[in-house]
């Protein structure tokens, strides 16, 4: 996909989020000042567009410091609030690269079901294709047979291969042959998809255990990436999620989904703000193109709806 259409679908895609503020900010803007009621009135606006209360006092600390020469304005606003986020995202925003020596590099993917990963791993997939490494995925959550095979269905619509086992077979065994034959083959990457099992903390956490286990007698380094996919349409639940991921899967870093066509977009700088973990890539749509790392300022500038 070209860079212009990509950016389309980007501002198309927090197009929801945008508008939102610029509801919750609307009938703000008749007023000669910022004074302390409307500058409250914006940080609850902030607050109610999901990019959390922490972001929302820095934005508020920022325009009360404001002058506004050109005149107190919405855009005015909007470019403030822009620049802010975007102060936010730059140092989370971190592409997941392929370094790891001895090859494969692991990448555990976890997260709920449902919440866009088997999708993910093919769209991360693609972009490690796209880049020239050798793909290899491991079909690891054993716990639901359609798992297995939507992303069977994937990884031919891709064209990289998959290592599967039964419905209810060992994760870690098909885990352990993934590292082996991506260690034969001189595969870069091996890419893992987990359980979603959130309800039964107890079985998630044991069976990443013994992941774990097996790949670190394999590679002490592996698994040298382990991404929770969160769907941004959950809102503040996302970040729920990530509080709990980090516990069981020592998550070290984020990918969030479905920003397209949902109003609560800025819950990605609500996690960013939060947890400052990096956030490797954004999906913007259900296409083996709809994932990219993404730039902090442009994303910033289309969850305050302006032009790129
Ligand atoms: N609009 C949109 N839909 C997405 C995106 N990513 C995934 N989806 C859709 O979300 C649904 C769930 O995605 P899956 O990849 O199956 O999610 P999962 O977490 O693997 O879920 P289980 O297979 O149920 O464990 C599918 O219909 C996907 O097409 C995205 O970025 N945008």
């Amino acid at each position: 996909m070209s860079e212009a259409s990509w950016l389309d679908r980007l501002q198309a895609g927090f197009r929801k989020t945008s508008e939102r503020l610029g509801d919750n900010l609307t009938g703000l803007f008749n007023r000669a000042a910022l004074d302390e009621q409307t500058l409250d009135e914006i940080e609850e606006a902030l607050i109610a567009s999901d990019l959390g209360p922490a972001t929302a006092g820095r934005i508020r600390v920022r325009l009360a410091g404001e002058t506004f020469p050109l005149g107190l304005t919405e855009t005015a606003v909007r470019e403030i609030v822009a620049e802010e986020i975007e102060k936010i995202l730059a140092p989370v925003a971190q592409p997941l690269e392929i370094d790891a020596f001895p090859r494969p590099q692991v990448i555990l993917i976890v997260g709920v079901n449902g919440s866009g990963k088997t999708t993910t791993i093919a769209k991360l997939g693609h972009l490690f294709l796209e880049q020239d490494y050798g793909v290899l995925l491991a079909a690891g959550d054993t716990f639901r047979a359609a798992a297995i095979g939507q992303l069977k269905v994937w990884a031919d619509r891709i064209g990289v291969p998959i290592i599967s086992g039964p419905e209810g077979g060992d994760s870690s065994a098909i885990v352990f042959d993934g590292v082996k034959k991506a260690t034969a083959e001189g595969i870069d990457t091996l890419i893992v998809d987990t359980a979603g099992r959130l309800q039964n903390k107890k079985d998630l956490m044991d069976e990443l255990a013994k992941i774990r286990r097996v790949l670190g007698r394999l590679n002490p380094a592996a698994p040298h990436d382990v991404v929770l996919v969160l769907d941004a349409t959950t809102g503040q639940n996302a970040l729920s999620q990530i509080e709990v991921f980090k516990e069981v899967a020592g998550v070290t870093g984020l990918i969030m989904t479905k920003l397209d066509g949902t109003a609560r977009g800025g819950v990605l700088v609500a996690a960013a703000e939060r947890y400052g973990l990096p956030i490797h890539a954004i999906g913007i749509g259900e296409g083996m193109n709809d994932l990219r790392p993404f730039d902090p300022r442009v994303t910033a500038r289309a969850i305050a709806g302006l032009p790129a």
